[in-house]
């Protein structure tokens, strides 16, 4: 199927009638087109949501609401059918995208629905100075929101609903890699009656589309999730044109297994929290230490739980590990594993392709666990992004703690043990931006969501989201 750009509420073919191809992970094989939309496309996008601002921007809250919650139930009501899509273009097992992607790009819309009517702001009485401030929360303009390959309708609503709920109107852009939900996403918005204009969605590559976005001068906030050299390159363009910046970057988060935890639960959540998706999540626990003294059990249990995981098309209801997300990805994961070796990292499992059957072309690998011996190797330093987890033993809480922080990112963590204290001690010290103890992704959308570091700038998540989307005025009375 042809994509096609959705700007003013209508669909557009690339004014430079530039296509790219749309690959199906799952086969190999291209399926569809999709514009490399130019500068010309992206001014008309800006055009369109300037246009719409004035009238958005005074659109009364419960109206704003009224509408995002149309788009939520959108959503829920195309489940199958988006559901299907994510699937396809992505690689990703269509039971994951019916019961996570698609319901959470439903429930971000509900959740900014419902937020906006509660967000207020503050005031301020200057007690002896006969005077009151009180601190307006404006919506800033017309924003820009790009978003990754790994959630593609998760995280496009992640961005999307929080700017469009604080009054915003958007020129956004998924990933090339998979465009299909997000065009998908313009019909259920002119169903939902969003006026024309409020969100524009314009698909190309990163260094096209993605670079007329943050090089535009009246876009005037750039909300990012993606690598962590695209958040440099995107700060160091936003930066001199004084833009909002919220990046939402890589990881290579820390899962720290202490032997007093409780085991079965540990084990099951740890292979989730390895291999979901991929393992192309930024908070997958992609670097595992474990005490000592059940190092020798997890590893036999671990690696034995994950044999069990199986390789398949992500159509079969029975499948847990789909395909990656592209060829060059794949190839940059396999060459990660490669390096592992040569670092004398040891593959316990896994580490080759897989072939599907019928896909023979499809990009499958086995989910593989690296046991390395230095926290100080490639493989246990650099964002793999991949089905692909080191595992190494420590002996005491400063030695872990020593390791987990001793990466350039900081996004998120897993701590698995009973004692309180120690809870306390390592959540406080950890470096990491989001930390779980005794379970991963249990997600509260109120919470501030990001990382510190190399993990980006700026929180996601409840009323942070509506704050970055909001340029803060304080108007001070003397009475
Ligand atoms: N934190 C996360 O959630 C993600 C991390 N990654 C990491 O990044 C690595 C590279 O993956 P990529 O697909 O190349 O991610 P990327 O960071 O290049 O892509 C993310 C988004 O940024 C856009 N983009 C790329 N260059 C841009 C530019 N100059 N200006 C504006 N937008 C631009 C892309 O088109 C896409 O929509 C992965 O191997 C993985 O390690 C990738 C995706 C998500
Ligand atoms: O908001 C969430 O629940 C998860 C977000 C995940 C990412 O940002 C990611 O994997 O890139």
């Amino acid at each position: 199927m042809d994509i096609k750009n959705y700007i003013n509420g209508n669909f557009h073919e690339p004014s430079s009638n530039e296509w790219i191809d749309n690959f199906c992970p799952a086969n190999g094989e291209v399926y569809g087109q999709i514009p490399n939309s130019s500068k010309e496309d992206v001014e008309n996008a800006y055009i369109a949501a300037k246009s719409a601002f004035p009238s958005w921007s005074q659109t009364t809250l419960e109206e704003r609401s009224r509408i995002l919650l149309k788009i939520s139930e959108g959503i829920e009501a195309n489940l199958g059918k988006l559901a299907q899509a994510e699937s396809e273009d992505n690689g990703k097992p269509i039971s994951l995208a019916k019961a996570i992607d698609i319901p959470r790009a439903s429930s971000n819309f509900r959740f900014f629905a419902n937020a906006i009517t509660q967000f207020a702001s503050e005031s301020h009485e200057s007690v002896g100075m006969n005077a009151i401030n009180y601190t307006l929360r404006q919506p800033i303009g017309v924003v820009g929101c790009i978003s990754p390959w790994n959630l593609p309708l998760y995280l496009f609503t992640w961005k999307i609903a929080p700017a469009l709920a604080a009054g915003n109107c958007v020129v956004a852009k998924p990933s090339e890699v998979t465009p299909m939900t997000a065009y998908l996403l313009g019909e259920i918005c002119n169903k939902a009656g969003l006026p024309k204009g409020v969100l524009n969605i314009v698909h190309g590559l990163g260094t096209t589309t993605g670079q007329a976005i943050i090089e535009h001068p009246d876009i005037k906030a750039i909300s990012f999730t993606g690598g962590t050299a695209t958040g440099a390159h995107i700060a160091r363009t936003a930066a001199p044109m004084f833009k909002k910046l919220s990046l939402e970057l890589g990881g290579k988060n820390p899962n720290i297994i202490f032997a007093d935890c409780d085991y079965d639960d540990m084990l099951k959540t740890t292979v989730k929290s390895s291999f979901a998706n991929q393992g192309q999540i930024c908070l997958c626990g992609s670097r595992i230490f474990v005490e000592a003294s059940i190092y020798e059990k997890f590893k036999t249990d671990y690696v034995k739980k994950v044999k069990q995981l199986k390789v398949g098309h992500p159509s079969k209801n029975d499948t847990n590990i789909g395909a990656l997300v592209s060829k060059p990805h794949l190839e940059k994961v396999m060459d990660c594993i490669q390096i592992a070796k040569e670092e004398n990292g040891k593959v316990l499992c896994g580490g080759n392709r897989v072939t599907v059957a019928g896909f023979e072309n499809g990009y499958y690998l086995e989910p593989t666990v690296i046991e390395v011996t230095t926290d100080d190797c490639r493989v246990n330093q650099e964002e793999i992004f991949g089905p692909v987890v080191t595992i190494m033993p420590f002996n005491t809480e400063d030695d872990v703690l020593q390791m987990a922080n001793k990466v350039k990112y900081g996004l998120s963590a897993t701590l698995w043990t009973n004692d309180l204290k120690r809870t306390m001690r390592l959540s406080n010290q950890i470096h990491a931006g989001i930390v779980w103890v005794n379970t991963w992704l249990m997600r509260d959308l109120r919470t501030p969501f990001g990382g510190m570091k190399a993990s980006g700038v700026g929180r996601e998540g409840g009323f942070e989201a509506l704050r970055f989307f909001t340029e803060p005025k304080n108007v001070c009375i003397k009475y």
